[in-house]
């Protein structure tokens, strides 16, 4: 099986602030250009793009005296401020050459849980589309903060292919191909991956150039992994070879997709990074919950961990330590800890109809055995 691009209607294209940022800290416009012009080979034969770019922090370097990235986070927060508009100014023009516009999406973890804001991002995303627009994507920086941060826009990516469905996800770095090992150790180049097992014996090592990127090939390898588990391929390769691979060349890693095609929003909750706690259940809820999609009623919750409102995230596990499922809960921690194991009759007389509601609908759950 081969994946062709040239007849892909959708795709997100993610670059890496390496690609995109010069050695001293500035915004390679050059690069930038390039890039934006084989984006448009892509959107002259009507494919809709949507771009999910780093480089906010890397270009607020130099304008801020910096000459490397803080280990502040305040000070990353500020970087991104300045560097953000710049970047957005330069792809801004560089589209308009083509007589595009573009449209800034800054997205932070929190703004991608809940439901209705879930649901905004989706529909302004979709909205952009069909106005032709570009959508250029970025995490919201200037205030995320550590525990609520994606972290790594490769998995940023990874999800908004799935949130839009897109037929495809591109991942350009400052390196051509995934390689056996890291390519300043001498490492092959590998041309595809079909399963798993396939990276069993790759090593996978950590940034490239000193300071500029975040991830390294882990969290592009894990990006690949979330899209392909969700039916949808990707291919990783270098930002200078855009074009030739916008235009069908089989550069780069290609790798194939394993799993069927899922709902989008099952997957941002499986893949976040931080959980506000977690709800223990019994072996019951488990099969009820698990094994027949049932929504999650206290009557089968043992414990409660941590401290989380209503409409939180919180993974739901069972005695043995194994997280099942992940979930919005419809109460907060200290909600759950008075319904913990009560029936739902005994939910109405004590504490009042509002608490007959199930802790975790079936709707705001992924079952993680299914989705990763
Ligand atoms: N097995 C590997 N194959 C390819 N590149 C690797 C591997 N291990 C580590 N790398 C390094 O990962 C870097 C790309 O990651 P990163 O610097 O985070 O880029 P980006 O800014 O594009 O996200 C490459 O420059 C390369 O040196
Ligand atoms: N959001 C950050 C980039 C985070 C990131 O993942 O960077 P990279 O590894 O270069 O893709 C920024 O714009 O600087």
């Amino acid at each position: 099986m081969n994946w062709d691009i040239t007849a892909a209607k959708r795709l997100v294209i993610k670059v890496g602030s390496s690609s995109l940022t010069t050695l001293d800290g500035g915004i390679s416009v050059q690069a930038l250009n390039r890039l934006v012009d084989a984006c448009q080979q892509l959107r002259a034969r009507g494919t809709e793009i949507v771009l999910v770019s780093s480089g906010a922090i890397a270009a607020g370097l130099a304008p801020l005296g910096l000459d490397r990235r803080p280990a502040d986070l305040a000070a990353q927060q500020a970087a991104a401020a300045v560097g953000q508009g710049q970047l957005l100014a330069h792809y801004s023009r560089a589209f308009a050459h083509h007589g595009a516009q573009v449209g800034q999406v800054l997205l932070t973890v929190e703004d991608l849980i809940r439901r209705a804001t879930y649901v905004n991002a989706l529909r302004a995303l979709e909205k952009l589309l069909a106005l032709g627009v570009v959508p250029i994507i970025n995490e919201n920086d200037a205030v995320a903060t550590a525990e609520i941060r994606f972290g790594d826009n490769d998995r940023l990516a990874a999800l908004t292919a799935n949130l839009i469905h897109a037929d495809g996800l591109v991942l350009l770095s400052d390196v051509d191909a995934l390689y056996d090992g890291p390519p300043a150790e001498g490492g092959s180049p590998i041309a595809r991956i079909e399963r798993t097992e396939d990276l069993s014996g790759v090593t996978l090592g950590p940034r490239g150039r000193a300071g500029i990127g975040t991830g390294g090939m882990v969290t592009k390898v894990e990006a690949a992994n979330i899209v392909t588990a969700h039916g949808i391929p990707a291919r990783l390769t270098s930002a200078a070879q855009a074009a030739a691979l916008f235009d069908g060349a089989e550069v780069g890693t290609l790798f194939l997709p394993r799993g069927k095609r899922r709902g989008a929003r099952s997957a941002w909750l499986a893949h976040l990074a931080h959980t506000k706690g977690s709800i223990t259940i019994d072996t019951g809820a488990v099969e009820a919950v698990i094994g027949a999609r049932r929504s999650l009623l206290a009557a089968g919750i043992t414990e409660v961990t941590g401290s989380f409102e209503a409409g939180d995230v919180v993974d739901i596990t069972s005695g043995t330590g194994t997280v099942h499922a992940r979930g919005l809960s419809s109460f907060s921690a200290e909600e759950v800890r008075r319904m913990r194991g009560k029936k739902t009759a005994q939910l109405g007389e004590e504490l009042g109809e509002d608490y007959q509601r199930p802790v975790v609908h079936t709707d705001d759950m992924a079952r993680l055995e299914a989705t990763r």
